[in-house]
């Protein structure tokens, strides 16, 4: 709703109240229309101002009632009645005016901001554009170029960035005393504005149309915002909305909008946890950490040290092989000066002190451990820190996938172990897994969640078995792309076919960039490969493909050594080449199997690695690894580059449709007998048995299939 007030003197005041962000409800626009109706009517009213609830503006339209039927006063003619009156509208803005929140904004006549407001058009992220005159209004005020950069983004900002562009006044009071009255509004009207553009407009609508389709592959929405602004460039405001509210409906009616709103609320469920013991995120205190230690500076390792510098924490970083302590101590400083002055940061970082003596962790309340990955290593690390530490201090594990509970197993307190599985690069990925074992106490992860979150991350709590969910789920990913090598595809057409769907990198290039040595180390530790394994293409009872494990042997580790499944310029070279080698050793390691290459359709490419993920996926939810699908979908959009216009991969099993997922990998499996991996799960079994709820229901259903013992 809105409320109405007379402020002293002649401003009536117009509240919009809709917690927590005031986001622009059908109650909220009906209470909007009636109060500004008043205003109109009441004689001793000479100007208008509106703000919202709780010192936040707005947040934009109401994203909960996208899903429902179209309710209340439309947006459109009610910022455009607000912008025809003939007393005074301003808009008092602080904490955030976002999407719809700004663009009502933009229909008032004046926009006073407090210093520290967030303004911004996110709907871009949102799978939409500003379809409420923000394609049209905006770039008459701040100019095409600036208002492309905007949309096609969806950047937020603060008010003194769009005070420069004369969007508003920064105001550092109160914002309840506004006057603005007495002032002519012809020029106040930005519809009424033309649109300021270069000189060389078409080439700069062509350039970011092919940055924007570069960028964000497959995704609809920024598309659609660069049209929605060369109408603005090129038409008169009417035609203009015309445009922008045709190309709205087309974006709000495709999968991609939906994908992505889901995406918008899956982030901020999985903040949500729950574990199978009942331990929550409302009934489990965090501890707040200021001291923490890191061991190990190998890549992951520096990373999160900055990770923790950067929110305030104190951090000792130990390493004990001295030329890595050396280095790490020169490089460690430099990438958090980088880091803390491009996020232009509130709270001075914390001081590191750089160590080669475990002892040195004796003060801290938390430790990482960020290791090579290796269990004997890490098990000897856990056993010192548990002696040296004192006690109640946390123990935390980057591993990627080693069993916590092993590692909690020897220390004194197994309660207060869990995994924090950070991505590299650690300072810069947003995705946590926090991994909790039988043992590990409600306290601890709670704090290690808590954690997540003030360093910026998407903290999400999963289970602990092997590779967790994210690296579990990646397996047989990884493992069907190897197959497509054996069966006739190349590396390139592999990852033209996912780079297609919408992956930033194919599954070649990502091993490349990982370093192949990687995974060749975790199948040697698994006694698949190695001195003494027979090079079968069957091993521990089930298909396997020797490739990958070749290509290691042949020294191409990936980027690192300039030659993996493709060639670089050289060590650390970052652009992939299709590489003859490659070519010729996949036809001699065909031949010397017996396999006959055929040609492989990007379909059966895409179904294999995906839907073999999706399973996977399935019986995560089904071992209640995962809380819920949106746990697994967080994970595979802030991790692993899964195209968040997709959703994430359980989202898009429901997209596609679970009994088509279904058909289809029992069609593979049955010609794949030999891998288990496409063998459908359960759950996936049980879904499509129960009519294929939508994937919102899915938690519900298992939560009840599992007290019916039914999984
Ligand atoms: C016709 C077309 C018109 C227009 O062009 C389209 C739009 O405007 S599209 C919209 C364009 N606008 C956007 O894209 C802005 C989207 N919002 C944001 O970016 C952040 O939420 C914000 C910066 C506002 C606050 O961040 P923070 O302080 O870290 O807090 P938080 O993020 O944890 O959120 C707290 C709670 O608020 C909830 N909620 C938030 N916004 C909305 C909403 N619009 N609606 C409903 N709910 C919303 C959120 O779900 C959460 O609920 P819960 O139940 O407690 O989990």
């Amino acid at each position: 709703m809105a409320t109405y007030s007379r402020l002293p003197g002649s401003v009536a005041l117009i509240t919009l109240q809709n917690p927590p962000v005031n986001a622009l409800s059908a109650a909220v626009r009906q209470g909007i229309v009636d109060t500004v109706q008043r205003a109109l009517k009441d004689p001793k009213v000479t100007s208008v101002v509106i703000c919202g609830q709780n010192g936040k503006f707005c947040g934009g339209a109401d994203i909960r009632e996208f899903a429902g039927p179209m309710l209340g006063p439309p947006l459109v003619p009610m910022i455009h009645a607000i912008e025809a009156v003939d007393k005074p509208v301003a808009a008092a803005i602080e904490g955030v005016a976002l999407g719809g929140g700004l663009e009502l904004a933009l229909g008032c006549h004046y926009r006073i901001a407090h210093s520290k407001a967030l303004l911004g058009l996110p709907e871009v992220t949102l799978g939409l554009l500003p379809g409420a005159g923000g394609s049209q209004r905006l770039p008459r005020l701040i100019g095409l170029t600036a208002a492309l950069d905007l949309i096609t983004t969806g950047r937020q900002h603060d008010s003194s960035f769009f005070s420069s562009l004369h969007l508003l006044c920064v105001c550092s009071q109160s914002i309840s005393s506004v006057c603005v009255s007495g002032q002519s509004l012809d020029s106040r009207r930005l519809s009424t504005l033309p649109c300021p553009c270069p000189p060389d407009v078409d080439s700069l609508l062509d350039k970011t149309m092919v940055k924007v389709r570069q960028r964000s592959r497959g995704a609809l929405a920024p598309v659609a915002c660069v049209q929605a602004l060369m109408a603005a460039a090129s038409l008169p405001y009417t035609q203009g909305m015309e445009k922008e509210r045709d190309l709205l409906t087309t974006l709000f009616n495709s999968g991609q909008a939906r994908a992505l709103q889901y995406a918008f609320f899956s982030q901020r469920v999985v903040g949500k946890w729950s574990l199978p013991s009942g331990a929550s995120w409302d009934n489990s205190a965090a501890r707040t950490i200021s001291k923490a230690a890191v061991i190990g500076l190998g890549t992951m390792g520096r990373g999160i040290v900055v990770a923790l510098a950067l929110t305030g924490i104190s951090v000792v970083a130990v390493e004990t092989q001295e030329k890595q302590l050396a280095e790490a101590s020169q490089v460690v400083p430099a990438m958090l000066q980088r880091e803390a002055g491009r996020r232009s940061l509130a709270t001075p970082p914390g001081v590191i002190s750089f160590s080669s003596n475990l002892q040195d962790v004796c003060e801290v309340e938390l430790v990482i451990e960020a290791v090579f990955e290796d269990m004997s290593l890490k098990l000897q690390v856990f056993r010192h820190l548990t002696s040296v530490c004192r006690p109640g201090t946390l123990l935390c594990s980057n591993t990627s996938g080693l069993d916590i509970d092993r590692l909690a197993a020897v220390t004194q307190s197994p309660g207060l172990v869990v995994g924090m599985h950070f991505f590299a690069p650690a300072h810069v990925m947003k995705l946590l897994e926090v991994v909790y074992g039988p043992r590990s106490s409600p306290e601890a992860v709670a704090t290690a969640m808590q954690l997540g979150k003030r360093m910026g991350k998407v903290s999400v709590a999963v289970g602990n078995c092997p590779g967790f969910v994210g690296n579990r789920m990646l397996k047989p990913y990884l493992e069907q792309a190897n197959f497509l090598l054996e069966e006739g595809a190349t590396p390139q057409q592999v990852d033209e076919v996912l780079e297609e769907f919408g992956f930033p990198m194919g599954v070649f290039r990502m091993s490349d960039l990982s370093g192949l040595d990687v995974g060749w180390r975790i199948r040697k530790e698994a006694g698949l490969t190695g001195p003494g394994v027979e090079s079968t293409r069957t091993r521990q009872g089930r298909r396997y493909s020797p490739l990958p494990d070749q290509v290691c042997e042949a020294g191409r580790l990936g980027q690192k050594t300039g030659r993996g499944w493709y060639q670089y310029d050289g060590p650390g070279g970052r652009v992939a080449r299709s590489d003859h080698w490659v070519n010729i050793f996949l036809e001699a390691y065909r031949a010397e199997h017996g396999l006959v290459a055929r040609s492989i359709a990007p379909e059966e490419i895409l179904e294999r690695c995906l839907y073999a993920l999706i399973n996977e996926g399935f019986n995560i939810l089904q071992d209640a690894m995962a809380a819920g699908p949106e746990d697994i979908d967080a994970i595979y959009v802030f991790g692993y580059g899964w195209p968040r216009h997709h959703g994430g991969p359980m989202f898009h099993a429901g997209q596609v449709g679970l009994g088509r997922i279904l058909e289809r990998l029992q069609h593979h499996h049955h010609n794949h007998p030999d891998v288990p991996h496409l063998k459908p799960s359960t759950l996936l079994r049980r879904l499509v048995a129960v009519g294929s709820p939508p994937v919102q229901k899915w938690r519900e259903f298992i939560n009840k299939e599992r007290v019916h013992s039914q999984l």
